[in-house]
């Protein structure tokens, strides 16, 4: 399977579910097509997959969680393995175990082991190049580990992901890149899943997508093209889609997103929305409608410190292929680690070089 492309700059969910229909690993092969603006509809059975969502202003988002006076509370350790206890592990859905990957001669990931737990909200961040996209791709199951494992609800995962292999644990990936499909309509686009994989009427596909778009703060804009709307609109529209669900049928699994660089582009104001919508979809959040959200945990990996400080409650710092910090996002700015500090302030000075 090919590579993901993470180049262009509109969220795209790509999600797995468990209950047939074709698998994320075909799902790939949508974002890996390099002709995404030309995307056309096909029949049915030649489609891929996609997953959508719906979203609403967060609970407990503080509004200047970066200010000097918020991060006092340093203690809790920010030793790697002090936020969890290890005879507890009954809540984590995903865990890596000193995970490898290596492009040609490019050592990208160098032992990375971290647990994503049940109603977490995790911000994975660090330098540009050093391997955070690349596990997400490795969670989400499009890219295998040279060596370790990921385990999903304490199962170890062989190689790439498949349908059988994911049950019990459904995980979607929102990238920042592309797209919508350009030549469907927003109904279409937030819809597909539905209409491609579920047997609801066209008018109930009609009324589900009309409440998730009104969920992200959209309305009206069902019959828009893509091309009509701006580019926060388009990761709304693609929110939106990231989590619609099929409420004809029960799901008992848990859901996890994975977001790369959900707000890269955007302005300070777009940023907050989508900061807030990510909040939303979560159990521990609710929707533009008060019903809470879905999405059992998530992760997200992104480089605005907005984002670190709305959208996410704990952060794993990758640095040259490995973990060299993790610890609650309000500790992020007063961390002693050199490493974090020059991050957390953009100095040019310290142990990063470009
Ligand atoms: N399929 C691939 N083939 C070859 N090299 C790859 C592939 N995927 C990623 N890489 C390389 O691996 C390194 C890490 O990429 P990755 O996208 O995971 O980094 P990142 O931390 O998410 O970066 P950024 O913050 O800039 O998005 C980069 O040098 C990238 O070029």
């Amino acid at each position: 399977m090919a590579s993901l492309s993470s180049s262009a700059s509109l969220l795209f969910p790509l999600a797995t579910t468990t209950n047939g229909g074709a698998s994320l690993s075909s799902a790939i092969a949508v974002s890996d097509n390099k002709a995404f603006d030309s995307f056309c509809y096909k029949p049915k059975r030649e489609q891929r997959r996609v997953v959508c969502a719906c979203m609403a202003p967060p609970r407990n988002v503080e509004s200047d969680g970066f200010s000097a006076t918020k991060f006092n509370d340093t203690s809790k350790s920010e030793n790697l393995n002090t936020l969890w206890d290890p005879e507890d592990d009954q809540d984590v859905l995903i865990e890596c175990q000193n995970v490898y990957k290596s492009f040609g001669e490019k050592h990208i990931l160098r032992g990375v082991s971290f647990k994503i737990r049940h109603g977490e909200a995790v911000g994975i961040i660090g330098p540009s190049g050093t391997g955070k996209s690349t596990v997400l791709k490795i969670i989400a199951g499009l890219l295998a580990p040279d060596k370790g494992d990921v385990y999903i609800r304490g199962r170890k995962r062989a190689g790439l992901i498949s349908d059988e292999e994911m049950s019990g644990l459904q995980i979607g990936l929102v990238f920042q890149s592309a797209a919508l499909f350009d030549s469907l309509t927003v109904r279409e686009n937030v819809g597909f899943l539905l209409y491609e994989n579920s047997n609801m009427s066209e008018d109930k596909i009609s009324d589900i997508v009309r409440e998730n778009l009104a969920a992200v703060g959209l309305k009206g804009v069902e019959d828009r093209l893509p091309s009509e709307l701006s580019g926060g609109m388009k990761k709304r529209v693609a929110l939106a889609r990231s989590i619609i669900f099929d409420t004809t049928k029960e799901s008992i699994d848990p859901e996890v997103l994975l977001y790369d660089e959900p707000t890269a582009g955007l302005d300070p104001i777009a940023s907050t929305v989508v900061e807030d919508l990510i909040r939303s979809v979560h159990i521990k959040g609710e929707d533009a409608l008060g019903k809470p959200g879905n999405i059992a945990s998530y992760v997200v990996v992104t480089h605005q410190h907005s984002t670190i400080r709305r959208a996410v409650d704990r952060l794993i710092f990758l640095y040259e292929g490995k973990i060299v910090w993790q610890g609650m996002t309000h500790e992020f700015t007063t961390s002693t680690n050199p490493i974090v500090q020059q991050f957390a302030s953009g100095s040019l000075e310290g142990p990063i070089r470009y």
